[in-house]
């Protein structure tokens, strides 16, 4: 989907040269979770082929939380949807915990833009079809219990039986977040998981989210547009070039101290720096 990188505060003057610290450490093979090697994706097109991606190379940590930003239309969704397995690559290699990324995985939960819920069905029932699929080796008391811990977590504790077509969007996507920490999986991708929501309930959701992420820890890639929404979330912001042939542009780590949240991160001595780095970036 097109949309124009959102940048909601008032900019601070900007330093010439912004005194963060942005450099990023080589990762120990040991410590690498996902690897992807020399990436390519061509799209074929009535005009022939389309080159979205070439050469792109990252390495995830553990752990890590990551954010990719760029330009509409450079490939970060490509690259989402080829590490969840639902789209072929071209060349290259993604490696997950060692073994190649052939095809899609309950290892790995998406969360997309608008979830997609079964709108006849309770919030509940929602969480509940995937915990029965994935945890199917325990008894239903338990996997209830799973279900309503995460609901509970994302502040839908009193929605439980509420049907998925009674929710506002917001409240559906916080069923899509609980849906996805509650399968458990080793990674979480997230393709823009709050471009469709209002400011102030994008705001709300992404503290919902560094919350729930705090402690569970899950690996976890976020496209976003937000330049905000990445420096809040991530250890590393990825910038791709515009594409076509796309790849890594730079990478600024983020090292401002956990947890964050909205409120301390406006405040925040660096704050502005890393957002002038994050945009100089956009802008040239
Ligand atoms: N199935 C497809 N066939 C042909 N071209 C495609 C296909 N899917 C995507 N593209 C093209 O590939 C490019 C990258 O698309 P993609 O959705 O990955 O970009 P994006 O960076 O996520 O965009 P946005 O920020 O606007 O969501 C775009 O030019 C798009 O039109």
């Amino acid at each position: 989907m097109t949309e124009s990188i959102h940048i909601h505060l008032p900019i601070k003057p900007v330093t010439a040269v912004p005194e963060i610290n942005t450099h990023v450490e080589p990762i120990n093979p040991a410590d690498v979770m996902l690897d992807i090697q020399h990436l390519k994706k061509v799209y074929p097109t009535p005009k022939g082929d389309f080159t979205v991606l070439q050469d792109f190379n990252l390495q995830v940590k553990k752990e890590e939380f990551i954010s990719i930003i760029g330009h509409s239309g450079c490939g970060k969704s490509t690259i989402l949807s080829m590490i969840a397995g639902l789209n072929e690559l071209t060349e290259g290699n993604i490696i997950l915990n060692g073994r190649k990324i052939t095809e899609a995985g309950p290892d790995r939960g998406v969360i997309f833009q608008s979830p997609s819920l079964m709108p006849w069905m309770t919030a509940l029932e929602n969480v509940m079809l995937g915990v029965n699929q994935v945890f199917s080796h325990i008894s239903k008391s338990e996997r209830t219990d799973i279900a309503k811990y995460y609901l509970a977590k994302v502040g839908l504790e009193d929605s439980f039986n509420k049907k998925a077509s009674e929710l506002s969007q917001g409240m559906k996507q916080r069923v899509g977040i609980a849906r996805a920490f509650a399968l458990k999986p080793k990674m979480l991708l997230l393709d823009e998981p709050f471009g469709m929501l209002d400011s102030l309930t994008r705001g709300e959701l992404q503290d919902v989210l560094v919350d729930v992420w705090t402690k569970e820890k899950i690996t976890a890639i976020m496209i976003t547009h937000d330049v905000d929404e990445a420096i809040l979330l991530s250890d590393r912001v990825v910038m791709m070039t515009s594409g076509p042939f796309a790849k890594v542009g730079d990478i600024m780590g983020v090292g401002m101290e956990r947890p964050r949240n909205r409120r301390t991160l406006i405040e925040h001595p660096e704050f502005y720096d890393y957002r002038a780095y994050l945009i100089d970036f956009l802008e040239h």
